[in-house]
């Protein structure tokens, strides 16, 4: 359901979706950049169906939006009955993990809400379910400060004058607000540093196009948009001077899943000499795993390639191969920047000292 097209203020062009009471709110990133259109989940399966059609997509916003999800499952069972309740909520949060599988901020979202649910046990329903909805709006707002952290870490990296290359959209609209890796490129930019920014557009969704670039001109930064095939030749025509991405899941070792076309990104940056750079909050992280070897990487329609500009551009029963993410090697990565500093070098050590021990392992 469209609510409203009023076109949010800088500061609230992230995550909406604190306005509980009965739904989540949230911006369609469907519609954009055409249109702006806020739509409230008014049930579980809403809120399921928008994380995985990318209605809401970037890994702190699902995790946001599948925590307000779960509330949502409390306030549907009710809290006459405290068993119905945490069998609502509980229920909720299964069913929210089956939305997405790669970026773990879903995960470790729902980890949170179900621990709150479990240190609660002796709480009557109604104030359960406010505790409940206190930690998903801990989480987004936690998200907040950890953008804006991110944002400045990260901009000491930036030098003016700089060329930087995106891909995919790491911005407001994939957080609480500001965005990760374009959290950085707003710090420096607001800091008077002359960036020119040259976004990917970030093959088949454009997520590059129509999201990052949107983004930036509404902040006044300057964006040129490439075709992702074009990103080796405006390094080699000295155009780039860094790389800067966003991050769905970052193994113990630093090796790091993000949307597709990444890994390819890094070896060109490699290749030229470019420094690489993930942003990244501590919630992104998964160190249980050892490496990258083991993150489940989301395979998706196949018609997002062959209609993804509104009609065929491939023949029908054409074989069609659509990873929504990739990864990338730690080696391949100069620093990753996180709400707590940079990781550099990027290695199991390093992340182990700037994070702290290990969390319990998630799915
Ligand atoms: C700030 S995380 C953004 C991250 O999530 C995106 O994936 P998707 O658009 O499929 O949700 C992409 O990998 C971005 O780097």
């Amino acid at each position: 359901m469209s609510l409203d097209t009023a076109e949010p203020t800088l500061e609230t062009l992230g995550w909406v979706g604190n306005a509980i009471d009965g739904h989540v709110r949230l911006i369609d990133q469907t519609r954009l950049p055409t249109e702006f259109v806020r739509i409230d989940c008014r049930d579980v399966s809403s809120v399921w169906e928008a994380i995985r059609s990318l209605r809401v997509r970037g890994a702190p916003a699902i995790g946001i939006a599948a925590a307000f999800g779960a509330v949502l499952g409390g306030q549907k069972a009710g809290t006459g009955d405290l068993d119905s309740l945490r069998r609502g909520l509980l229920d909720a949060s299964a069913y929210l993990r089956t939305s997405r599988p790669t970026a773990v901020n879903l995960f470790w979202a729902l980890d949170r809400i179900e621990r709150t649910i479990e240190e609660n046990r002796g709480l009557d329903g109604p104030t359960l379910l406010e505790r409940v909805l206190t930690e998903a709006r801990a989480i987004a707002d936690e998200d907040k400060v950890m953008c804006r952290s991110i944002g400045r870490f990260g901009a000491e990296l930036v030098g003016t004058g700089q060329g930087i290359l995106t891909h995919c959209n790491a911005g407001g609209l994939a957080t609480a607000d500001y965005g990760t890796a374009l959290a950085v490129i707003f710090s420096a930019h607001s800091a008077g540093k002359a960036v020119h920014v040259f976004a990917d557009e970030t093959r088949p969704l454009l997520q590059g196009a129509r999201l990052t670039a949107w983004e930036l001109q509404r902040r006044g930064v300057p964006v040129t948009l490439i075709c992702d095939n074009m990103a080796a030749q405006v390094m080699k025509e000295g155009k780039v001077q860094m790389v800067i991405v966003g991050a769905d899941r970052i193994a113990a070792n630093g090796d790091t899943a993000n949307k597709i076309g990444t890994y390819g990104v890094a070896l060109l940056a490699k290749a030229h000499g470019i420094p690489f750079y993930v942003a990244a909050p501590s919630s992104t992280f998964d160190l249980s795993l050892p490496d990258g070897s083991s993150i489940p990487i989301e395979q998706r329609d196949p018609r997002e390639i062959t209609q993804g500009f509104g009609r065929q551009t491939a023949p029908e029963g054409i074989s069609v191969y659509n990873p929504a993410f990739d990864v990338t090697p730690a080696q391949l990565i100069d620093a990753i920047v996180t709400e707590r500093g940079l990781i550099r070098p990027v290695d199991a050590k390093t992340i182990r000292k700037t994070l702290g021990p290990p969390r319990s392992s998630q799915s």
